[in-house]
């Protein structure tokens, strides 16, 4: 089956209004690309981002996380709902910061895929695992939990509408990327776990890798046959380096 890649920059807690506006600026000069283009600013860019993206179907937006809840006493969180007041499409969940920084749990995690899908949204669902996991052999182990917290949730058909994104933790802002041959790897047994479910879901759910992906790297990862597209972090806040990456899927 022919997926189309997505190539997602997530800006993380960075940037300006003077920045985000110059970097938009560059990204809409770019020619028009058959992979799904999308960033990911902070909440309070997320209108001014909608706005100069306007006039161009080009660039789709992401928001970087978003409750469980859906309205009342909790200060600091964004619901599902607010997120609809803006032209928002995917809605990053489970990135490994929200999970070893902020306490995300898999429950909490496949809560707020929860919140998203009711709300028409489609969660980047992110996936990966540390450094020990790896070295003690348990890197799908811990994929397959991660996807089963939302499996026993919502069941596998609601993977028609959700993006995974497998993230090892040892590749996020260190420089290091996993090889195109190691994420195939991964990515090909997510694929293989998710058919044991559904095979149709399985060939259809589309797999970005995630973890200090580069121009440079990007050509490699997007010739593997499961590996669908980049959710890009540091090399997404340069837009002449986001714009090779986007080249690169096609
Ligand atoms: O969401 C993006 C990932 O955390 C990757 O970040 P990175 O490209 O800076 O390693």
């Amino acid at each position: 089956m022919i997926r189309q890649k997505i190539v997602a920059g997530n800006w993380k807690m960075n940037g300006s209004v003077e920045s985000i506006t110059a970097l938009v600026t560059d990204l809409l000069k770019a020619d028009s690309s058959n992979s799904e283009v999308v960033v990911s600013p902070s909440f309070p860019y997320l209108h001014l981002v909608s706005t100069l993206c306007a006039q161009n179907d080009q660039i789709k937006l992401a928001a970087q996380n978003v409750s469980d809840k859906a309205s009342g006493a909790f200060t600091g969180e964004v619901s599902a709902s607010m997120l609809e007041d803006f032209a928002v499409k995917y809605v990053l969940v489970g990135h490994s910061e929200r999970r070893s920084l902020y306490g995300e749990t898999d429950d909490v995690v496949a809560l707020k895929v929860q919140s998203l899908i009711n709300k028409d949204f489609i969660p980047m669902l992110c996936i990966g695992e540390t450094l020990e996991e790896r070295e003690a052999g348990q890197t799908l182990a811990v994929c397959e939990r991660q996807i089963k917290a939302v499996l026993d949730l919502l069941g596998v058909e609601a993977f028609n509408r959700i993006v995974i994104a497998y993230e090892p933790v040892w590749a996020i802002g260190t420089g290091l990327s996993a090889t195109a041959e190691q994420a195939q790897a991964v990515h090909s047994g997510i694929r293989a776990f998710l058919a044991s479910f559904s095979e149709s879901v399985a060939q259809r759910v589309q797999i970005l890798y995630g973890g200090s992906v580069k121009a440079s790297s990007s050509r490699d990862l997007f010739a593997m046959p499961d590996i669908d597209g980049a959710l890009v972090g540091g090399a997404s806040l340069d837009a002449k380096e986001f714009l090779e990456i986007v080249k690169a899927a096609g």
